[in-house]
């Protein structure tokens, strides 16, 4: 219930939008008692008694009654029309705006097609069930009561006789929903694991095609989609059960209202216009009980759905993203002072890692795979927060700084550049959003970048492609490159590609990396021997300990573990 009371406090943003919607529900409901009442009047007063004065007003009554509804139905099914897509656009922003607030560890163990499967289905199922709710639910319960008042009101003994089959079907729906929940919870599960392997096997599809995968691919993809099919089909196994049941029980009614309604004409106590009006009647009064089933599988999916989207609204945001200090002046002097994290309590990925970096300083990470050496640079962008010792940045301790304004001064470029699907110009100006062309070609010649983009027939309108697929990987380096340069920041992160450059490429983007590095202290995972070799303070990383830490030279006179790496990597 709480749940549900939540999914209804969404509405509360458009109250005047929600109570338009429900009084024309209640007028439409209100005129559906006109019908009844025309056949009443037609059969005992017109044909029984012959007052033909009553027959054009009576049938002119029903058809303006008709009218008056059918247009108010038109208005409404407009109105919630809109009301529902802004309830959704609202929910989808909220829980968008919540992801991005979410630490980075959190994205660690939740796959994005099963994010994407939250906001793209659980939220509209989320907000029908308001829309529903104002559209169908109350007005079908008004209708109803209005039309069981009507036939208590005309004859309680026939009226009992309409509503005996009632208790029966509010037990079975009863029972029925409290069921089909966790079968409902289990068949959005599996939909949301079959969008997260989708996502994963179109993101990985050239992997899947290079390694000529497709049949196991297809194999996996197979299994899930049947485990869709048959979490789905439990669902409907209840409802293909339950409803032809309540059908069955309210349909008898008429039969059993029939008979008792005849026999009392016959015994001469009730006019025979009763029956008959009831009959119209009765079509109201059902109408309601039939639309249970789609309300009940509405409530009860809308509820999972719903359940899933408040699960990620009502989670932290990130710790102190837009609170805590904001230095007016950041100099780049980065000190770690026994600084440690563990992704998992029983394996620290990084401990014990002290070192200071004087502004303007360049420092190489080194060290062999797994060592800890983008751990660190996660530690300086805190995407991950140290659980042990300190990083402070010009004495500021790491923590106490609004993260916004970390990230603001610090450029990371990433090992693979990413783009995205939209023009370079766009791209860019991630970094400087109010960049101008001439300062984004300045950073591209910069970044050796301006040449090749000179010749893209769209130059900075150029649509990258989804990861920036339509560059190759030595531009993209550059064009990210570009990016951070255009940022200008006084501390740069930066793990530099492995990928294999031609000799040409790598000397542009060894140049544009130099000119990058130039004037800021610059962390780089340096897998270039040309880099480590320049740097002013090399750290040798292994099992996320500083075994050594130095200046090449020293290192190489010390015959430690950085001289065999650089050894192997001569050797290579
Ligand atoms: N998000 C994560 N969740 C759990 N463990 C992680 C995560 N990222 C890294 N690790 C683990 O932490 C340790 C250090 O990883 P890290 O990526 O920092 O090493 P690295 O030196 O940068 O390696 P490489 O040179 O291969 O990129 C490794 O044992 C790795 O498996």
């Amino acid at each position: 219930m709480a749940v549900l009371k939540r999914v209804f406090s969404l509405a509360l943003h458009y109250p005047g939008r929600a109570a338009t919607s429900l009084v024309m529900a209640v007028i439409c409901t209100v005129l559906v008692l006109v019908l009844p009442t025309v056949t009443q009047v037609l059969v005992d007063e017109v044909m029984d008694k012959g007052r033909r004065e009553l027959l054009f007003q009576t049938a002119s009554l029903g058809i303006g009654a008709i009218l008056l509804r059918q247009t108010l139905f038109m208005l409404r099914t407009y109105g919630n029309n809109a009301l529902e897509q802004r309830l959704i656009h609202d929910l989808r922003k909220k829980l968008y705006d919540k992801l991005q607030r979410l630490p980075i560890k959190w994205f660690d163990t939740n796959s994005s097609g099963e994010i994407m499967s939250r906001v793209a289905s659980d939220v509209p199922s989320t907000d029908r069930v308001i829309v529903e709710t104002i559209d169908q639910a109350i007005p079908a319960v008004l209708q109803f009561l209005i039309m069981a008042g009507w036939m208590f009101y005309n004859s309680w003994e026939l009226a009992l006789v309409t509503l005996a089959p009632l208790p029966i079907i509010g037990l079975i729906t009863t029972i029925y929903s409290k069921r089909a929940e966790p079968r409902w919870r289990e068949s959005s599960e599996a939909s949301a694991a079959l969008n997260a392997l989708l996502h994963d096997n179109l993101a990985g599809i050239r992997q899947i095609k290079a390694y000529t995968v497709e049949p196991e691919a297809l194999d996996r993809f197979d299994a899930a989609s049947r485990h869709v099919g048959e979490k789905h089909m439990r669902v409907m196994k209840g409802q293909a059960l339950v409803w032809p049941g309540v059908s069955l029980l309210a349909e008898s009614g008429i039969i059993l209202m029939l008979a008792c309604g005849a026999w009392w004409v016959l015994e001469g106590k009730m006019e025979k216009g009763t029956p008959m009006a009831f009959l119209v009647a009765w079509g109201f009064l059902f109408d309601p009980i039939s639309r249970i089933n789609n309300l009940t599988q509405l409530y009860v999916s809308g509820k999972v759905a719903a359940k899933r989207v408040f699960d990620i609204l009502d989670l932290p945001d990130e710790t102190n993203l837009t609170e805590g200090e904001r230095p007016a002046e950041f100099k780049g002097k980065v000190v770690f002072e026994n600084a440690g994290f563990s992704y998992d309590p029983d394996s620290p990925a990084v401990q014990g890692v002290s070192l200071i970096a004087e502004p303007g300083m360049t420092v190489a990470l080194v060290g062999p795979t797994g060592a800890g050496k983008s751990t660190v640079l996660n530690l300086l962008t805190r995407f991950y927060e140290t659980d042990q010792g300190r990083i402070l940045l010009d004495d500021h301790p790491i923590e106490t700084l609004s993260k916004e304004w970390l990230r603001d001064h610090t450029g990371y470029v990433t090992q693979e550049s990413f783009l995205f699907n939209t023009t370079l110009r766009e791209n860019l100006r991630l970094a400087k959003p109010d960049a101008t062309d001439d300062e984004i070609w300045a950073a591209l010649d910069n970044a050796n970048a301006a040449p090749f983009v000179r010749d893209l027939p769209e130059k900075l309108d150029t649509v990258a492609g989804e990861r920036g697929v339509r560059f190759s990987g030595g531009e993209k380096q550059r064009l990210s490159i570009a990016r951070a340069l255009l940022k200008n920041p006084p501390l740069l992160l930066l793990d530099e590609a492995t990928s294999a450059l031609d000799n040409e490429t790598e000397r542009l983007v060894q140049q544009a990396l130099e000119n990058l590095r130039a004037d800021r202290t610059s962390f780089v995972i340096a897998h270039r021997l040309s880099t480590v070799r320049k740097a002013d303070l090399i750290c040798v990383l292994q099992d996320g300990k500083l075994v050594e830490c130095g200046k090449h030279e020293d290192l190489l006179a010390r015959g430690g573990l950085y001289s065999r790496l650089c050894e192997a990597s001569i050797r290579e």
